[in-house]
């Protein structure tokens, strides 16, 4: 039998547990926008500044969509209820690497970490991001058993958030609580309703198609560089590098379809803060939703000088 005074201090070490581990995660950002709007790149330096977890929920939508290509799965009539099951049974995981450099000129000096994607142990980081998945990742995004499917993995990534943070907070992270960054479409609407920042990013159509063609530019400047015998070298025709006008087209044809879709369309949620970035600099995006973050969490805002 334990003492009435054993027991209060108990309760009280479970009460201070429970608020920790609920403190550790009860700070949710959501960042939704239409494609190329500055999404997975500011929510990884957010996440990176307030050493919260990452999660990229388009990445899963494309794994599923890979996972549709290499099985000639294109049909979501027939296709959908074996689709659904396909990735509701593979194991997608993904990792973040901390960074301590900046990556292109456009995002200055702020660390933006790596992501890499996995799927059932393979890299498919590069593969989920060629032509071929953007073309047909928002019809498989609109399919409802898939949605189904992805919420649950978007649901367990969420709860293993805590072992994805970023590992290195910066130096002012660590009186903060932990928490997460998710973007996507219908993260602030759908999937974390109750989030307690939710951003709706945006970008006008030329900004938007003029950045990825600068990404996908570098990204062959990158593969240029490297050395003739490496094995990786080899050089994709220069078809596979469309132009700004058939980015910007790809991009419309890819937000009408997510704003017109029956399930979970891309909305704005009526309490998210509206940044259109079009003019801002990667830092001043980053450093709003930052010090929103902070401000809520009743912490002193950091950069409101910038
Ligand atoms: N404010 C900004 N100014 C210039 N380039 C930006 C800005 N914000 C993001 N970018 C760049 O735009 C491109 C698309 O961003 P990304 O984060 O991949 O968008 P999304 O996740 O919404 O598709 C990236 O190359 C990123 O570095
Ligand atoms: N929460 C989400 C995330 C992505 N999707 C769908 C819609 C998008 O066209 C695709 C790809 O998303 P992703 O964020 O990777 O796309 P962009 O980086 O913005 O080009 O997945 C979705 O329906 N819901």
């Amino acid at each position: 039998m334990l003492s009435i005074h054993t027991r209060i201090a108990r309760r009280q070490l479970l009460r201070h547990t429970t608020h920790r581990l609920l403190s550790r995660r009860d700070f949710t950002i959501a960042i939704d926008g239409p494609a190329a709007s500055g999404k997975s790149s500011t929510a990884r330096a957010v996440a990176q500044e307030l050493g919260f977890g990452y999660i990229d929920s388009g990445s899963i939508y494309r794994c599923a969509t890979l996972l549709a290509l290499r099985q000639n799965i294109t049909d979501m009539g027939e296709g959908s209820a074996s689709l659904a099951d396909l990735i509701s049974h593979a194991k997608v995981d993904i990792k973040v690497r901390p960074s301590t450099s900046h990556q292109t000129p456009s995002l200055g000096r702020l660390a933006v970490p790596e992501v890499q994607v996995l799927l059932d142990g393979e890299d498919v980081s590069r593969e989920i991001r060629t032509p071929e998945v953007n073309r047909l990742v928002a019809k498989i995004a609109s399919d409802s058993g898939i949605r189904q499917a992805v919420l649950h993995i978007q649901r367990k990534l969420a709860a293993d958030a805590e072992s994805r943070s970023t590992t290195s907070r910066s130096a002012d992270a660590n009186d903060m609580p932990g928490g997460v960054v998710m973007d996507g479409r219908d993260i602030g609407t759908t999937i974390f309703p109750g989030a307690e920042l939710k951003i709706y990013l945006d970008a006008s159509a030329m900004a938007r198609a003029i950045r990825r063609w600068d990404e996908m530019n570098q990204m062959k400047d990158v593969t240029a560089q490297k050395p003739a015998h490496d094995p990786k070298a080899s050089v994709a025709p220069a078809a596979v590098y469309p132009s700004v006008e058939e980015i910007a087209r790809e991009l419309e044809t890819r937000d009408y379809a997510d704003i017109n879709r029956e399930n979970s369309p891309l909305r704005i949620a009526p309490d998210a803060v509206v940044i259109d970035n079009t003019n801002l600099t990667f830092a001043q995006q980053v450093y709003t939703i930052t010090d929103l973050a902070r401000e809520r969490m009743g912490l002193e805002p950091k950069h409101s000088d910038c």
